[in-house]
């Protein structure tokens, strides 16, 4: 069974067309890269598979079962892009990874040693536990990237999704980014992670999908990166409409 089965998925927003007839499997064990120019539908598909965003036709199965079952039950883990996450919130860096415990707690529950635990070692994994009470919009970029990772790991998902993690992130916390990419899908993870830094596909991903409303290719890393293939999603105006073959 795939982690994540996306079906022939239409996504309309009014009249924007954002996602045309996209399918697309992930596999457990595997970082993909997703790839594409701004407004190819990225963060559409993202929310689409965490159930955020209902497709108009087709389907979406996240380990067999229903997307928003599988987000309520903490098997997704969703990092959504910087701008979309309110950082003057005054919540610490642990309570924004105990969150990711919050599936299990129930509303009421009070966090129990189980919980405390796995913060701890989800913020010591992305090396975030000297940071653990400060304030979640006191950190730089790519700490905040981290904090959510941890909040992640934490929630022990099975399937990750990360929406540009790289954007605004120096050199350094994209490695270690990447690294924590990487274990965390050799310890069966599947991992589906956009970006816009194509010379670092190689090192971060498997495999990657080039998005353009639909899926031009998914290969590995180095077909995606073709000069022809770059072309037809970044070059000139690709003009893709509905109902045009791909
Ligand atoms: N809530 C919305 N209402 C209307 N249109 C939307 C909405 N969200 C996205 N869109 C449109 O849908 C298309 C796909 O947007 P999406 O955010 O999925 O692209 P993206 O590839 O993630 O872009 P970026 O790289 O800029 O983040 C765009 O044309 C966008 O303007």
């Amino acid at each position: 069974m795939n982690a994540v089965e996306v079906d022939g998925v239409t996504v309309r927003y009014g009249d924007v067309l954002a996602l045309d007839r996209v399918s697309l499997a992930l596999g457990a064990g595997r970082v993909c890269g997703l790839v594409g120019v701004n407004g190819s539908g990225k963060s559409t598909l993202f929310k689409t598979i965490t159930g955020l965003v209902r497709p108009e036709r087709g389907a979406v199965r996240v380990r067999g079962g229903p997307p928003a079952l599988a987000r309520r039950g903490g098997t997704v883990a969703y990092v959504p892009q910087s701008e979309a996450v309110d950082w003057a919130f005054p919540v610490s860096v642990r309570e924004v990874v105990m969150t990711g415990r919050h599936g299990g707690l129930g509303l009421t529950r009070r966090p129990r040693r189980v919980d405390h635990e796995a913060v701890d070692r989800a913020l010591d994994r992305v090396g975030l536990t000297d940071l653990a009470d400060r304030r979640i919009g006191g950190l730089s970029g790519g700490q905040r990237k981290r904090a959510f990772v941890a909040r992640g790991i934490a929630q022990q998902a099975r399937v990750l999704l990360l929406d540009e993690p790289f954007a605004g992130v120096d050199k350094r916390s994209e490695g270690t980014i990447t690294r924590l990419l990487r274990e965390l899908a050799a310890d069966g993870a599947a991992v589906l992670v956009s970006t816009h830094d194509l010379r670092s596909l190689p090192d971060l991903a498997d495999e990657a999908v080039l998005l353009m409303r639909r899926v031009l290719v998914h290969g590995s890393p180095q077909e995606v990166l073709r000069p022809d293939n770059l072309a037809r999603a970044f070059g000139l105006d690709v003009g893709l409409r509905e109902g045009e073959p791909a």
